[in-house]
C-alpha cells in the first residue's frame, strides 16, 4: 500500500536516491584529500618547495567536495521531504475515503477515537520513517560499506580496531533497540486511550463542570498519561545509556589507533611520513562507520514504530466493509415497512436486543414506538436506514429486501431524525442541505415551518448563512432538535423515523410539529420513538416493546384494553402527570 503510493512519485524518488548518493560519495571522498594534506604537511621539512600550494590545491578541493555534500544534503532533505508529505497525505485522503464506506457498524467496532489516532498520529509516524528512508536508507549501507574499505585500505595495520569496534557499537545498539522496542510498540495504543478520554471529556464538558468531575477526570487521564510518560522515560533511559557508550568506544578506538600509529612510527620513521596523513583519514572512517550504524539503529526504531502504523492503516484499508448495498438502478418505493422474524445483536454483544419481531406497517400511516428504556426502541429504528443490518430475518421497505436496495434509493425513501441532534459547524444551510444537497430556500422555509424552526432561523440576522459552531454549541437544545428535523423533512422521505427528537420541546412546540406533521406529511409514514405516551396517542397503530420482544401492536384505545405493558406505562406517566 505504502509501496504503491509512494510509486506515484517515481521522479522525486529519484532525485533523493541520486542526492543521497551525491552525499555519500562527498562524505567517502572528502578524508582522502585530509590524507593528502597531512601527508604534504609531514613531508614539510624536507623540502617546502611548491607544497604549499600544492595543500591549497587539496584545500581548495576538500571545499569544493564540502560544498558538493552539502547541495546534496539540501537537495534530498526537500526532495525526502515532499515525498513524505505527499505520500502521507495520500495515504490519509485513501483512509478517510475509506472510512467513509464504512458501516455504522464497522465504525463501532474500530471506536472514533481509534480512528481519529489512526488519521493523525499513525500517518504521522509513516510521514517520519518515510523522510528517514529516503535521508538515510542509501547513505546507510553505502557509508558503512565504503567507510569500512576505504578504512582498512588507508591503514590496513588496524583493520582489526574497526572490526572490534563495529561489533562492539551494533552490540550496544542491538540491546538498546532490544529495550526500546516494546515501548514503542505501547506508544500507540496509548495515544488511543488518551485521545479516547480527551474527546470524552471534552464532548461533555458541560456534564464534567456541572458535575464537579473535574479531579476525577484528571485522574483518569493522569493515569494514561502517567503510563505514557513511564514509557517515553524508559526510552529516553535506554538512549541516554546508549550515546554515552558510542562515545566511550569511539574514543577508546581513536586511542588505540593514535597508540599503535605511534609505536609504528618510532619504529620506522619513513611509516611517519607515508602514514601519518592517514591516521586523520582513518579516524574520519571511523566516526562515519559509527554514523551509519546510529543511523541504522535509529531507522529500525522508526521503522519499528512506522511499521506498526503502517499495518494500522492497513488494517482499515483493507477492512471488509461490512455492509454493502446491490448495484442496482435507483427506484421508487413507497412508505410500507415490514419486519419478517427480525432478531439483531451489537458486534461483540452475545445477547440478542431484538427478538423475533415481526410487524408491517402501511404507507401514510403514523406509527408510535414505545416501551421502557433499553427496551430496544432506538435499534429497531436502526434497522429501517439500513445503519445496521438484522442478524436473523428481513427488514423491508416498500415491500422490497434492504439488502436488494440501491443506496440512492434507500437515502431517499427513508430519513431518521436521531434522539441526539448532530449538528456539523458551519451554517444552518449547510446542516440543513446535508439532508437534500440542492435544497432551495424555498424549500428549506417549508421544512423549517413544519419544525417549527423557522421562527428562530427568521429572527437570526443572517438566517441560513448563520454560523453554527462545532457541534451547534451556540444553539439551545430544543433549537438544535428543530434543526435536526428540519434536515430530516426537507427531502420529504416516504418514511421518517422520529427517535425520541421532539424531547427537548415544550409540550406546545412538540404539538405544533406534530400538527404539521399532519398537515403537510399526510403520504409520509411517521414512526415516532417516544417516551411519552402522549406523543403517540394518535398514532394509527403503536408498537410495545419490552426487553427486545414485540409484545403488542394496536392504537391506543386497543392497547389500554388489551396490552399489560403499555397500560403500566401509561398509567405511570398518568399518575406522574396528575
Ligand atoms: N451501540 C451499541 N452497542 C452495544 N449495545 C448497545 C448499543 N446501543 C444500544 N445498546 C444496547 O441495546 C439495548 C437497547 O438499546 P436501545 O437504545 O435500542 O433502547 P431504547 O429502548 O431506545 O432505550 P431509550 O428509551 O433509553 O433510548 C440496551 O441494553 C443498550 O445497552
Amino acid at each position: 500500500m505504502v509501496l504503491k503510493a509512494i510509486g506515484k512519485y517515481k521522479l522525486l524518488v529519484t532525485a533523493a536516491l541520486l542526492t543521497m548518493l551525491l552525499q555519500v560519495g562527498a562524505a567517502l571522498w572528502q578524508p582522502s584529500y585530509m590524507k593528502k594534506i597531512l601527508s604534504v604537511m609531514a613531508n614539510m621539512s624536507l623540502s617546502t618547495n611548491g607544497k604549499v600550494d600544492k595543500i591549497s590545491d587539496y584545500g581548495v578541493a576538500l571545499i569544493g567536495i564540502a560544498i558538493i555534500g552539502l547541495v546534496g544534503s539540501i537537495l534530498n532533505t526537500v526532495t525526502a521531504a515532499k515525498i513524505s508529505q505527499a505520500v502521507s497525505a495520500d495515504l490519509r485522503e485513501m483512509t478517510f475515503r475509506k472510512i467513509q464506506t464504512f458501516s455504522y457498524e464497522d465504525i463501532e467496532k474500530y471506536k472514533s477515537e481509534n480512528l481519529v489516532v489512526r488519521m493523525t498520529n499513525d500517518i504521522n509516524q509513516i510521514q517520519m520513517l518515510l523522510m528517514m528512508i529516503f535521508q538515510v536508507l542509501i547513505r546507510v549501507p553505502l557509508l558503512f560499506v565504503g567507510a569500512f574499505i576505504l578504512s582498512i585500505i588507508t591503514m590496513p595495520r588496524l583493520w582489526w580496531i574497526i572490526v572490534v569496534m563495529v561489533i562492539l557499537i551494533m552490540l550496544v545498539t542491538g540491546f538498546s533497540m532490544k529495550l526500546m522496542g516494546p515501548h514503542f510498540m505501547a506508544f500507540q495504543k496509548l495515544m488511543d486511550r488518551i485521545n479516547g478520554i480527551a474527546k470524552d471529556n471534552l464532548r461533555g464538558a458541560r456534564v464534567v463542570k456541572s458535575f464537579v468531575q473535574e479531579k476525577s477526570q484528571a485522574a483518569k487521564f493522569n493515569k494514561e498519561s502517567d503510563e505514557l510518560m513511564g514509557h517515553n522515560l524508559a526510552v529516553g533511559y535506554a538512549f541516554s545509556t546508549m550515546i554515552p557508550a558510542f562515545t566511550i568506544i569511539s574514543q577508546l578506538a581513536i586511542f588505540v589507533a593514535i597508540l599503535l600509529v605511534s609505536t609504528f612510527i618510532t619504529k620506522s620513521a619513513s611509516y611517519a611520513q607515508d602514514q601519518l596523513g592517514g591516521i586523520m583519514s582513518f579516524i574520519q572512517y571511523m566516526m562515519q562507520i559509527m554514523f551509519a550504524i546510529i543511523m541504522g539503529g535509529m531507522m529500525s526504531m522508526f521503522a519499528s514504530r512506522g511499521l506498526v502504523s503502517m499495518g494500522r492503516i492497513r488494517e482499515i484499508n483493507d477492512t471488509q466493509v461490512s455492509m454493502t448495498f446491490d448495484d442496482v438502478a435507483d427506484e421508487t418505493l413507497d412508505g410500507s415497512v415490514e419486519f419478517d422474524h427480525v432478531s439483531f445483536s451489537y458486534p461483540n454483544d452475545d445477547a440478542p436486543t431484538l427478538k423475533d419481531i415481526s410487524f408491517k406497517i402501511k404507507p401514510g400511516q403514523m406509527v408510535g414506538v414505545v416501551g421502557a428504556t433499553g427496551a430496544g426502541k432506538s435499534t429497531l429504528a436502526q434497522l429501517i436506514p439500513r445503519l445496521f443490518d438484522p442478524t436473523d430475518g428481513t427488514v423491508k421497505v416498500g415491500d422490497k429486501d434492504l439488502k436488494h436496495v440501491s443506496k440512492g434509493t434507500l437515502k431517499k425513501t427513508v430519513s431518521i431524525v436521531l434522539q441526539k441532534a448532530i449538528l456539523f459547524s458551519g451554517t444552518i444551510a449547510g446542516n440543513l442541505k446535508q439532508g437534500k444537497p440542492d435544497a432551495t430556500e424555498e424549500e428549506m422555509n417549508r421544512a423549517a415551518k413544519i419544525a417549527q424552526a423557522a421562527e428562530f432561523i427568521d429572527r437570526l440576522p443572517d438566517r441560513y448563512d448563520a454560523e453554527v459552531e462545532e457541534r451547534g454549541n451556540n444553539f439551545s437544545g430544543g433549537q438544535k432538535q428543530r434543526m435536526s428535523i428540519t434536515r430530516g423533512v426537507i427531502k420529504q422521505p416516504k418514511i421518517l423515523i422520529l427517535d425520541d427528537s421532539t424531547s427537548a420541546l415544550d409540550a406546545r412546540s412538540e404539538k405544533l410539529v406534530q400538527d404539521a406533521f399532519n398537515r403537510e406529511l399526510n403520504d409520509t409514514t411517521t414512526i415516532i420513538i417516544a417516551q411519552k405516551i402522549s406523543s403517540v396517542v394518535h398514532a394509527d397503530t403503536i408498537l410495545v416493546l419490552d426487553e427486545g420482544h414485540l409484545v403488542a401492536q394496536g392504537n391506543h384505545k386497543e392497547l389500554v384494553a388489551t396490552s399489560d405493558v403499555y397500560r403500566q406505562i401509561y398509567d405511570t406517566q398518568k399518575a406522574k402527570e396528575a
